[in-house]
């Protein structure tokens, strides 16, 4: 029984729109997370924030006012848009999300909204436009990430509990439209908006003030990119509204964490957004815990692609503007990857076959040709492939290794297996598939 909603999803299914079949296409990103914590860093009086970095000004060490005095700090001497983008575009990213303003209400643009900007910082100069200018000539699109929440705004609610909360309220409301259709006009190049800080009672009550706020930006920018975070339905449903349709154009739950099974995703589009360490995505001192590595990295990328998602590996530049160490070894491995492999991830879709456990299936999009992305070779060298009934393989050959072909050994209906030459291997590999619909001829039977 469907609900009469004002409020909710305004279209059900995905965009068929040029702009969003490039978005689907993308397979792998990059965030960037960069602000003023990113010079404490995840340390305060020598002692360290057991959270994430970015969230270092909600803990009761810091007072407020002293964390914001961090502004007068903020003076990024090696900071070059040109080098952070060259570093994406050697990994192979097709887009970039970049934190305009995180939740302690840091803006890396010049916002005439409010004096708590770069403008008021040492550095002086805008950060926003030089990265826009430096990814976007390099052909890599720009998403841009907004908090709502916003720490440093005293009209910033968490609920709305009396009239006073009400009023200032309304007038925190209208300084985030403001800053919105600030960036929309100074960056008209972003292709997106990629909001958090969104889960707050406050917020999650103002249905009708989010939705038509959504409907001007896309009104004001055709084509731009909205995820689900943004905004909540007239009953303080989000994500999907009370009929369960997803409201924004992909699906933005996906944080840290990737679906395991393609009814995890409900045919809609999204993105898994995933940070090096466990959990931090401002530049933190120490990283606790694992670090990811190249490997592992790519088998998340592969896994959301074959499962119709974006992977969006974070970096978190230092103060001084400089990547560390470990993201730009990440950055080159991956990279080097894709330079062999990338015709497997960009514009990759689900495939509709049978899951192995040898790894992933991708499909490229609008024609039949199949990747097989390789991260667990089986002790017997064979990898089991099976293909809907009346559908052949016709091809089998290697992306990495020129000449090197298979012939698939048949040994069902539609079931084969791929009998690997060589014995060990040390990196994921690609093999493509291309299958024949084998229904025409008798085939025989088992
Ligand atoms: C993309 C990531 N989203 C921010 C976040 C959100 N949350 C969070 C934590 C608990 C409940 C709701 C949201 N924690 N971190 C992180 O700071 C980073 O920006």
């Amino acid at each position: 029984k469907t609900i009469a909603l004002q409020h909710g999803a305004h279209g059900v299914g995905r965009r068929r729109d040029a702009a969003m079949e490039k978005w689907r296409a993308y397979g792998l990103g990059q965030f960037v997370h960069w602000g003023l914590y990113s010079i404490p860093a995840g340390e305060w009086n020598g002692k360290q924030y057991n959270g994430a970095a970015e969230w270092i000004k909600s803990w009761k060490e810091v007072p407020a006012t002293t964390y914001d005095s961090l502004m007068y700090q903020f003076n990024p001497t090696k900071f070059n848009a040109e080098s952070w983008a060259a570093t994406a575009k050697q990994m192979g990213v097709k887009y970039v999300t970049i934190t305009t303003k995180h939740h302690d209400g840091f803006c890396l643009w010049p916002s005439k909204y409010t004096n708590f900007t770069v403008a008021n910082s040492p550095y002086k100069k805008d950060i926003i436009g030089p990265l826009v200018k430096a990814y976007d000539r390099r052909g890599i699109d720009v998403i841009l990430y907004f908090s709502i929440m916003d720490w440093h705004n005293p009209d910033w609610r968490y609920d709305i509990k009396t009239r006073e909360d009400s009023v200032a309220f309304d007038r925190f409301k209208q300084f985030t439209r403001n800053q919105l259709l600030e960036l929309l006009t100074l960056y008209p190049a972003a292709k997106g908006l990629w909001f958090d800080g969104t889960w707050d009672k406050s917020w999650v009550k103002q249905a009708a003030f989010a939705d038509s706020l959504e409907k001007e930006m896309r009104a004001m920018r055709p084509g731009l990119i909205i995820g689900s975070r943004f905004r909540a339905d007239e009953y303080g449903k989000r994500h999907f509204d009370s009929n369960g349709n997803m409201m924004g154009d992909y699906e933005q739950g996906w944080e840290r964490k990737i679906p395991e099974k393609i009814t995890d995703v409900h045919g809609n589009d999204w993105d898994c957004v995933m940070t090096v360490p466990e959990n931090q995505w401002g530049y933190s001192k120490i990283w606790k815990g694992h670090i990811k590595t190249t490997d592992e990295l790519l088998e998340m990328l592969a896994k959301c692609v074959s499962l119709d998602g974006n992977f969006v590996l974070n970096f978190g530049p230092k103060p001084d503007g400089t990547l560390r160490t470990e993201e730009l070894d990440l950055a080159k491995g991956i990279g080097a990857w894709m330079d062999t492999n990338s015709e497997a991830i960009y514009n990759g879709e689900y495939a509709g076959l049978v899951k192995q456990d040898w790894g992933y299936y991708v499909k490229k999009t609008g024609t039949n040709k199949i990747y097989m992305l390789v991260f667990n070779v089986p002790v017997s060298g064979a990898l089991n492939v099976v293909l809907p009934s009346r559908t052949a393989i016709s091809k089998v050959y290697d992306l990495g290794g020129p000449g090197l072909s298979y012939v698939p050994e048949e040994i069902g209906t539609s079931t084969y297996f791929i009998h690997l030459k060589q014995q060990t291997f040390k990196r994921p590999f690609v093999l493509v598939l291309e299958t024949a619909d084998n229904s025409k001829n008798s085939g025989a039977q088992y």
